[in-house]
C-alpha cells in the first residue's frame, strides 16, 4: 500500500493540539507519584502495551524510582485504522504471571476492550492483582463495561480521533510532541 506523506503532513498541520508536550509530562509525572504510593512496595511487573504504549510507558517508567520488573505485550485492534475491530494477540505476556502485582499501561482507554481483554488474560494466568494505568481516557458512552475506568488515568479527552505521544494517524505521528485531535472527528 502506497502512503500519501503529504496527506499525512497535512493532518498534523490542520490538527488541534488538546495536551502540550509540557502538560502531557506533568500529568505522567502526577500519575508517577500515584502509583508510586500504590506499587512501591509491591515489586510490580509493568507492562507497555505495543505499540501506543511505548512513549507513555518509556517517559512514566523513568519517575518510578523504586524497584519493579518491566516488559511489553503486543494486541491490537485498530490495524492503522479509526475504528476498532477484533482484539488481536500479536506477543502475549512472556513473564510468569502467577501471584504477581501487575501494572498495564497504555497510551488510550477508549472503548476499553483492549485493556479489558488484558487485564482478564493476566488474572486469568494467575496473577495475584492487576492495576491499569492510561495516559489519556476518552469520554463517551461506549465503554466495553459502562463507567469503565483505569485505575490511574493522566488526562481526559472529548470523544475524538487523537495521535501523538506514542498514538497513531494511519500507523504515522506517534511521534508527535503533544496530543492532537484530528480536524473534523
Ligand atoms: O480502548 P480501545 O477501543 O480498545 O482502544 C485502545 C487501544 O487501541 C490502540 O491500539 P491499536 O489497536 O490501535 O494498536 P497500536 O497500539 O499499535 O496503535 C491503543 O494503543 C490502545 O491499545
Ligand atoms: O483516538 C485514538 N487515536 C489513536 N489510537 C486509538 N486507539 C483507540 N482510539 C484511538
Amino acid at each position: 500500500m502506497s502512503i500519501d506523506l503529504d496527506h499525512i503532513q497535512q493532518v498534523f498541520e490542520e490538527a488541534d493540539c488538546l495536551y502540550t508536550r509540557e502538560e502531557v509530562d506533568g500529568a505522567i509525572r502526577r500519575m508517577a507519584s500515584e502509583i508510586t504510593e500504590v506499587l512501591a512496595d509491591k515489586n510490580p511487573l509493568v507492562f507497555a502495551v505495543m505499540n501506543g504504549g511505548l512513549v507513555f510507558c518509556g517517559k512514566l517508567l523513568t519517575h518510578l524510582h523504586f524497584p519493579l520488573e518491566s516488559s511489553y505485550v503486543h494486541a491490537t485492534r485498530y490495524r492503522n485504522t479509526t475504528s476498532g475491530g477484533d482484539l488481536e494477540w500479536k506477543v502475549p505476556p512472556a513473564h510468569e504471571l502467577k501471584d504477581r502485582t501487575i501494572l498495564i499501561t497504555d497510551d488510550i482507554l477508549d472503548e476499553g476492550h483492549t485493556l479489558a481483554a488484558i487485564v482478564d488474560y493476566c488474572r486469568e494466568a494467575g496473577a495475584k492483582e492487576v492495576m491499569t494505568a492510561v495516559m489519556v481516557d476518552k469520554l463517551h458512552d461506549r465503554k466495553a463495561k459502562p463507567g469503565q475506568k483505569s485505575d490511574f488515568t493522566g488526562l481526559e479527552c472529548e470523544d475524538r480521533y487523537i495521535f501523538g505521544y506514542g498514538m497513531d494517524y494511519q500507523g504515522y505521528w506517534r511521534n508527535a510532541p503533544g496530543i492532537y485531535a484530528l480536524k473534523g472527528h
